[in-house]
């Protein structure tokens, strides 16, 4: 009978990062104060035991660190474990546990790059396992559920928290300090409830399947970097980057990625000497940048970032710059993914 149920149920594979999922505190009452990255995978499946109703589970640590301090590297490791899983006929869904705070621009990267339909679902939590109210279980329990649902395959990658399955491309961490953290300007696409997904909408843009982007044919990822705007901004930060070799700045602008007087000589000058400039906006509910609306970038030869915030834009930049460096072409990717 046993045997049996095994066979019905989905096999999904848990790949650990670290983050606060994986975190320990000195006492229940620390929900903010606690070190990140330090219980394992197999304690981690260990404390859910509901998961094995949903699917066969099995762990693999990949690394252990918060997510601040996931490097270039650290996301191609990641990306190329998943397609080797993606790929592998008893795989069929996968499930990433991860620092929340760079958990967006992962989710965003393997949306870009993995190559398959299989559901691919990213998932942290907001307090360490060892807290009152701790959200990991649920959102662990969630996060296989939606992984071995069949309805998941084909929506790119997706990220359930706080009962919400939101949109890998779209999805944000809004604020720090509560369990309801991570949103999208544009809406979560469906529900998990009790273990059973519920879905409203669809994603729009190109992704995995979709995707002109293969993380089997990505070596490295250039070196793309952020500048932050603000009043009375000065040009150092950028040229400070482009000295050190960026390819391509982010420009994290006020409002729709306006760009302060004080800094369009220096932006227009860098884009002379081939650093790709990419206009996008820190507000915080989302940005929305507007071609030629604020700035002439017809005339400067700029890119806009669309809606993807200072972070996202700089994955996709990365992924983008390993195909081409023409900036019509990096628009057209930014329209569409
Ligand atoms: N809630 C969290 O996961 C934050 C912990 C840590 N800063 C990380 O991103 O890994």
């Amino acid at each position: 009978k046993e045997a049996e149920t095994q066979q019905k149920l989905a096999n999904v594979v848990v790949l650990a990062t670290g983050g606060t999922i994986a975190g320990a505190g000195a006492s229940a009452a620390n929900s903010a104060t606690y070190q990140a990255a330090k219980v394992g995978i197999e304690q981690l499946i260990a404390a859910v035991p509901q998961l094995g109703q949903l699917a066969n589970v099995r762990g693999e640590q990949v690394m252990q660190i918060a997510s601040e301090s996931i490097t270039n590297d650290n996301l191609l490791q990641l990306g190329r474990r998943v397609a080797e899983l993606a790929d592998s006929k008893d795989v069929d869904g996968i499930v990433i546990t991860h620092g929340t705070d760079t958990l967006e621009e992962t989710a965003y990267f393997l949306n870009l790059v993995e190559k398959t339909d299989k559901p691919i679902i990213v998932v942290g939590s907001m307090r360490p396992g060892t807290a009152m109210s701790a959200d990991g279980m649920l959102n662990l329990y969630n996060a296989v559920a939606v992984a071995s649902s069949k309805d998941a395959r084909g929506k790119g990658v997706l990220v359930t928290m706080n009962d919400e399955i939101q949109s890998g491309r779209d999805v944000s961490k809004m604020i720090n300090i509560k369990t309801e953290a991570f949103k999208s300007a544009w809406g979560p696409l469906g529900m998990v409830v009790e273990g059973k997904s519920y879905w409203f909408r669809l994603p729009a843009k190109r992704h995995t399947m979709d995707s002109e982007f293969d993380i089997k044919t990505i070596e490295s990822l250039p070196d793309v970097e952020i500048a932050y705007s603000y009043g009375n901004v000065s040009d150092t930060a950028y040229k400070a980057l482009a000295q050190s070799g960026a390819k391509a700045i982010i420009h994290a602008g006020t409002g729709n990625g306006s760009v302060s007087s004080r800094v369009v000589p220096t932006l227009q000058a860098l884009r002379k000497d081939g650093v790709q400039i990419i206009r996008s906006s820190h507000v915080n509910a989302g940005g929305f940048v507007l071609r030629n609306a604020e700035q002439p970038d017809d005339k400067y030869d700029w890119v806009v970032a669309h809606d993807l915030n200072p972070q996202k834009a700089r994955i996709l930049a990365m992924v983008a710059l390993t195909k081409t460096n023409d900036s019509k072409e990096l628009q057209r990717m930014f329209w569409e993914y």
